[in-house]
C-alpha cells in the first residue's frame, strides 16, 4: 500500500503581503499562520510525515513551540529561490523515507484554511488515479484581460477555467522527474502536465484560500472562526 507523505514550502518571503516578517509566521488566532496549516496535515490520519521546508536562514522558526503539532513534523533548511526549487529540494530531503510509488501532497504553507473534508476528498478522489491531481475551484468571475494602461482588452471566455489549490498530490517518484527536468512552474500540477499527463481537478472550494495579501488574513481568521 502507498503511503501518504506531505509537504510544506514555507521558505518565501511574503513580498506581496509586505509584512516586517514572511506572511507564515504573522498572527492568526493567536498562532503562526502556517502552524494551522501544518496542525491540518500532522492531524489527518492517513499522512505519516510532513517536511517543512524553510528557507536556510530562517531566523524565525525556532522561536515558536511547534511541540502540539506532534512528532509527524520534520524541518529541512533546503528552501531555494523558487518553490518550485524549494519544493524540489524538500523532496530530496525525503528521499531516504519516501518510495516511488507513495503519494506526496505539495501544500502551500500559506493556505492556512484547509480542512478534514478537503483532505478526505482529494485522498479518496484519487486513490486509485493513475496521475495524481490537486484541488481547485472553477472560475466564479467574469475574466478580463488588461492592456498597458489598465483598460480592458479583451473579455476572456472562463469556460473549462479552474484557480489550482494546494494541496497537489502526486507519486513520489514521478513528481521528482518531473520537477528536475520542468522547474519553471509554478505548481507541481505544471511539471506533470510537462510530461504530457492529465493531472485531476478535484473539487474544493474558495475558504481554501492562498494568503497573498493583507486582506486575505482577515478573511483566513474568519474562515477558522467560523469553524471553532
Ligand atoms: N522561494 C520560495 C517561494 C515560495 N515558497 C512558498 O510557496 C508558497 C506559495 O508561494 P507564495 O504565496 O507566492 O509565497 P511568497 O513567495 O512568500 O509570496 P510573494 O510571492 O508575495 O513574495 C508559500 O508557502 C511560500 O512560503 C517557498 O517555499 N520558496
Ligand atoms: C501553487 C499555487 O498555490 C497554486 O495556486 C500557487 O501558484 C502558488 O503561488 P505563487 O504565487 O504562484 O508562488
Amino acid at each position: 500500500m502507498p503511503r501518504h507523505y506531505a509537504i510544506v514550502p514555507a521558505a518565501g518571503s511574503g513580498s506581496r503581503f509586505g509584512a516586517e516578517m514572511p506572511k507564515q509566521y504573522l498572527d492568526l488566532l493567536g498562532r503562526p499562520l502556517i502552524f494551522h496549516t501544518l496542525a491540518a496535515l500532522t492531524a489527518h490520519p492517513a499522512i505519516e510525515r510532513v517536511w517543512v521546508v524553510l528557507a536556510p536562514d530562517d531566523p524565525w522558526w525556532p522561536r515558536y513551540d511547534w511541540s502540539a503539532l506532534g512528532a509527524k513534523l520534520e524541518t529541512v533548511r533546503c528552501g531555494g529561490a523558487t518553490r518550485a526549487e524549494s519544493v524540489g529540494n524538500g523532496l530530496r530531503a525525503a528521499a531516504t523515507v519516501a518510495a516511488d510509488d507513495d503519494w506526496i501532497l505539495v501544500h502551500d504553507a500559506a493556505r492556512p484554511c484547509l480542512s478534514r473534508a478537503m483532505l478526505d476528498a482529494l485522498c479518496a478522489e484519487l486513490a486509485d488515479d493513475p496521475v495524481g491531481g490537486i484541488l481547485a475551484v472553477p472560475v466564479a468571475d467574469t475574466l478580463k484581460r488588461a492592456d498597458a494602461g489598465q483598460r480592458v482588452a479583451a473579455t476572456e471566455p472562463r469556460d473549462g477555467l479552474w484557480q489550482a489549490q494546494t494541496p497537489q498530490m502526486f507519486r513520489y517518484g514521478r513528481l521528482l522527474a518531473a520537477l528536475e527536468n520542468h522547474n519553471a512552474v509554478t505548481d507541481e500540477a505544471g511539471a506533470i502536465e510537462a510530461l504530457g499527463l492529465a493531472p485531476k481537478l478535484v473539487r474544493g472550494d474558495s475558504t481554501n484560500l492562498k494568503v497573498t495579501f493583507p486582506a486575505d488574513l482577515a478573511l483566513a481568521a474568519m474562515i477558522l472562526r467560523g469553524r471553532k
